[in-house]
């Protein structure tokens, strides 16, 4: 572990120096990585831990998402097999069916976890909310998670071109003394920039938190609300989505990534800094209430059972699928659509 300093604070983190993929290899070469489920983080980690010459085996159920396995490289009765049988040849399984899923496949993945296999989430939403999931393993495989901050696509996407996401890891039962070591191996193996420590539940509250708020939700309620006031005062779709969505994403965000907001700041006028500086702590003010809230129905465990209840519905799919329609067919989104078709490089 490497010790750094993280805005004044010490913390111990994993790097790629102190913990190279050789290290990774070498720790996981007697192993068979078994990736359950292929929707968005099964392609990016698998593909990832291939190309990077572990033993990974695919397991989906034969549908469309087996077909994209296929179309990837996976080889039907090699590489790629239905759930059980990758359950049965696996030694690390890693459970990557969404979060509502697993509670239903369950207790056919518990008749393969043998003493000495290794469960492996990418979330701590599964054992966390054990009282809601009934997922309780047994005691004598080790169970760890590592979880990459972001989207299993851009997790592949960043891999090749030679970037990573940063991966939170975390220990949930050790049960050979060589949990740690193989979870920060899996951790480097799927491809991390960094990995730092954390536990199940700090992993899932900071998670549920931060995708229903700034990363996703608060987003797009902040866009919403500037994109509704700039039209109910007479501004053009074209000028409201610009100066909403389109100049953060493609203009300051990028600078934000580059060298931090202040950084950002320097690089517009001094009109604009003035004016942002004087807001941003107004609208702090005015979201902390919801975040607070946000928390603390995260903490109850009400956003879980309110995910559990509602994708577990036989109808879920559609339902969600009109909800996102709602989103692209809103007119903000379908400007962003017509201003993406736009851009230069579409050319
Ligand atoms: N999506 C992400 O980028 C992301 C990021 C970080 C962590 N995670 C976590 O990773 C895990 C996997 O999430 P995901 O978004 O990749 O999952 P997903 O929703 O894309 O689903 C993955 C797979 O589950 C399969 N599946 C669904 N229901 C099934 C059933 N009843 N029986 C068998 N298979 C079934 C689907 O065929 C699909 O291949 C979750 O714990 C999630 O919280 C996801
Ligand atoms: C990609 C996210 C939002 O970070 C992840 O947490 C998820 O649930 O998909
Ligand atoms: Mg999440
Ligand atoms: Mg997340």
């Amino acid at each position: 572990m490497a010790k750094l300093n993280f805005g004044g604070v010490e913390e111990e983190v994993v790097t790629r120096e102190e913990f190279p993929l050789e290290k990774a290899r070498e720790v996981l070469q007697n192993e068979t990585i078994a990736v359950i489920g292929y929707g968005v983080q099964g392609p990016g980690q698998s593909l990832n831990m291939r190309d990077n010459g572990f033993n990974v085996i695919v397991g989906q159920r034969k549908g469309k998402t087996f077909d994209k396995a296929v179309a990837d490289g996976w080889v039907p009765g090699e590489t790629l097999f239905e759930i059980e049988e990758a359950l049965e040849r696996g030694t690390i399984i890693c459970f990557l069916l969404s979060d509502a899923a697993q509670i239903e496949l369950w207790p056919t993945v518990q008749k393969y976890l043998t003493a000495g296999k290794s469960l492996y989430f990418s979330h701590g939403f599964g054992v966390t909310y054990k009282d809601q999931t009934g997922i309780i393993p047994p005691a004598d495989v080790d169970v760890f998670l590592v979880a990459p901050k972001g989207s299993g696509t851009s997790l592949r996407r960043l891999f090749v071109e030679g970037k990573g996401l940063n991966s939170s890891f975390a220990i949930y039962q050790d049960a050979t003394g060589q949990a740690r070591t193989k979870a920060i191996a899996m951790g480097i193996g799927v491809g991390s920039g960094y990995l730092f420590e954390t536990d199940f539940y700090k992993e899932v509250t900071s998670d549920l938190t931060g995708e229903r708020g700034t990363l996703m939700g608060a987003i797009q309620g902040i866009f919403a609300a500037q994109y509704e006031v700039l039209r109910s005062n007479g501004h053009s779709p074209s000028e409201a989505f610009n100066e909403t969505v389109e100049e953060l994403t493609q203009s300051l965000m990028p600078l934000v990534a580059e060298n931090g907001m202040d950084w950002m700041y320097a690089n517009c006028s001094t009109t604009a800094q003035r004016g942002a500086l004087d807001w941003w702590k107004p609208f702090r003010d005015a979201t902390k209430p919801v975040f607070e809230q946000l928390y603390n129905s995260v903490k109850s465990g009400e956003q879980a059972r309110v995910s559990i209840t509602r994708n577990s519905q036989p109808d879920y799919r559609e339902k969600l699928e009109e909800e996102l329609k709602e989103l692209r067919e809103s007119e903000m989104w379908r400007s962003g659509a017509t201003v993406r078709s736009l851009r230069p490089e579409r050319n």
